[in-house]
């Protein structure tokens, strides 16, 4: 029987900032296909770079990272991007919202860039725009004719992530997205997150520096428990 590939898989990875010590060395992490997993570690721990070494946007020093079963690193340039486009969507810290592009093109934006997310669409990119925002709460006709820069931190992170969820990535990458808000915003954001991201058949990495996020979790990381390069302070 063939083991299914994994959605990441990490072999003695390491990375350095130019001029720095070591910042990322993780022996060994695997994560599957269809997995929620939480990543926590403390501020300045390395949590976004190693996110950029998922996302080949920063290619590692040496060893092994595969994002379902290809290595970013081994790609050229274009075709790494390419490859992000077409299986990882992300949601960063800031969202990155278009403030010129109504909602629903901000979230085609996920898209435009994947031929492959496209197709899986087909005619129906702008509808699955508007269901993906509704069903994570957002009343797309109240807001139609509002500005991207109009609508609340909580209501720009809902844009942001029906963005990285459009055309089922396989990886949905979220940065922190819900530090603005509150408690019970949070959770009721990450359970509308886990039912796209099952509906999608997307595997989730969720990145926090707040532990208390952790039991909302099937899977949760210490970055520092992972990574061999963290200092004794941060694994404290
Ligand atoms: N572009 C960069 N150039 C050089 N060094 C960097 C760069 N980005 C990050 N670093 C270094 O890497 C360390 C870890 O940064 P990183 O942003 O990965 O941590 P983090 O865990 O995501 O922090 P935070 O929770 O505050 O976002 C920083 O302390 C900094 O020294």
């Amino acid at each position: 029987m063939n083991t299914p590939t994994a959605t990441v898989a990490i072999d003695d990875l390491r990375y350095a900032w130019p001029g720095k010590p070591a910042l990322i060395d993780i022996p060994h992490l695997v994560i599957g296909a269809g997995e929620r997993v939480f990543l926590e570690g403390p501020s300045g721990s390395g949590k976004s770079t190693l996110l950029g070494l998922l996302g080949g946007v920063l290619l590692p020093d040496a060893g092994r990272l595969a994002i379902l079963g290809t290595e970013p690193a081994r790609l050229r340039a274009g075709a790494r991007d390419r490859f992000r486009a077409d299986h990882i969507g992300f949601i960063f810290q800031q969202f990155n919202l278009v403030p010129y592009l109504g909602l629903v093109e901000n979230v085609t934006l996920g898209c435009r860039f994947s031929p492959r997310r496209r197709q899986r669409l087909g005619a129906r990119v702008n509808s699955e725009a508007e269901r993906l925002l509704g069903a994570l709460g957002l009343d797309v006709q109240s807001l139609r004719h509002h500005s991207v820069t109009e609508l609340s931190v909580g209501q720009q992170q809902r844009v942001a992530a029906a963005r990285a969820l459009i055309g089922a990535p396989e990886l949905v990458i979220a940065d922190e997205p819900t530090s603005a808000l509150d408690a019970n915003a949070r959770a009721a954001f990450i359970e509308l997150l886990f039912g796209e991201c099952g509906r999608a058949g997307s595997t989730l990495v969720f990145v926090s520096h707040d532990p208390a996020l952790a039991p909302l979790f099937p899977r949760s990381l210490r970055l520092t428990d992972v990574n061999r390069a963290a200092t004794p302070a941060e694994a404290a």
